[in-house]
């Protein structure tokens, strides 16, 4: 379904991918595992067009994404959460998830947004506060709720767990679990890598801007390179 092939990325000077190719094939969940830096967010980047990429090709069902600007990628059925938990702060709970389904009708909007509540109630009991006023792991939730309220093929997840108390990591697990259930295609990164492990089909290790290693998820765990991570 996505098709990385031998991506570039560089920021002035500096070269952040080196030359990537990745494959996503439907109804999977792949993750990219690795230290700081090695240029996870880049590829997720690079997906949904944040990042302009200096060479290799980015197919979404055989149609290429290079030449598509960032804000009509979500209409390709792209959704993304970014690293960091980044909701808008002083828009409330509700705007900031319907906006992830922003120029969809209102009915679509309304259904998503029950469905939304119904996985996570504390979407409703919060719906008209100030998201800013809301914790981490509920902030990061409000951020995956965003990226889901709009039934993406393609969801790109960068970092869901980071630095999150366990109750969180079950209910994003739990939330990336109904998506799966639901025939969504995820690629997701993770630096701690365990619980996004136990949701993953397949993974790549990446180091210094390259691939090192693509796997089943067991591959992935057993490789001495992945030790450094997990
Ligand atoms: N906006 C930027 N300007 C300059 N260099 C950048 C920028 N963003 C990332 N880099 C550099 O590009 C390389 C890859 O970074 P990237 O954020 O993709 O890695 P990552 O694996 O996602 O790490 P992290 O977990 O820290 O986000 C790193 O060397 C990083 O310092």
């Amino acid at each position: 379904m996505l098709e990385i092939r031998d991506l570039q990325v560089r920021y002035g000077g500096i070269t952040a991918l080196a030359g990537v190719s990745i494959d996503v094939r439907q109804n999977e969940t792949v993750l990219l595992v690795g230290a700081n830096g090695a240029g996870k967010s880049s590829t997720i980047n690079a997906v949904i067009g944040l990042v302009r990429t200096a060479g290799g090709s980015i197919r979404l069902d055989g149609k290429e994404l290079t030449s598509i600007p960032c804000e009509r990628r979500a209409r390709e059925g792209i959704g993304y959460s970014p690293e960091g938990r980044r909701v808008f702060p002083s828009m409330t709970v509700a705007e900031n998830v319907l906006s992830g389904a922003f120029g969809m009708g209102r009915r679509h909007q309304r259904e998503s947004f029950d469905w939304l509540v119904s996985l996570f109630p504390f979407l409703a009991e919060r719906a008209s506060q100030p998201a800013g006023q809301l914790s981490g792991g509920q902030q990061q939730l409000v951020a995956i709720s965003r990226a889901m309220c709009a039934m993406p093929r393609l969801l790109l997840l960068d970092e869901p767990f980071l630095g999150l108390a366990p109750i969180w990591v079950r209910q994003i697990s739990d939330a990336i679990r109904q998506m799966q259930a639901r025939n969504t295609t995820i690629l997701m990164t993770e630096q701690m890598a365990r619980p996004a492990l136990k949701l993953a089909t397949r993974g790549y290790v990446m180091r210094g801007g390259e691939v090192r290693r693509a796997g089943s998820v067991a591959e992935i765990q057993d490789s001495a390179l992945a030790e450094e991570y997990l």
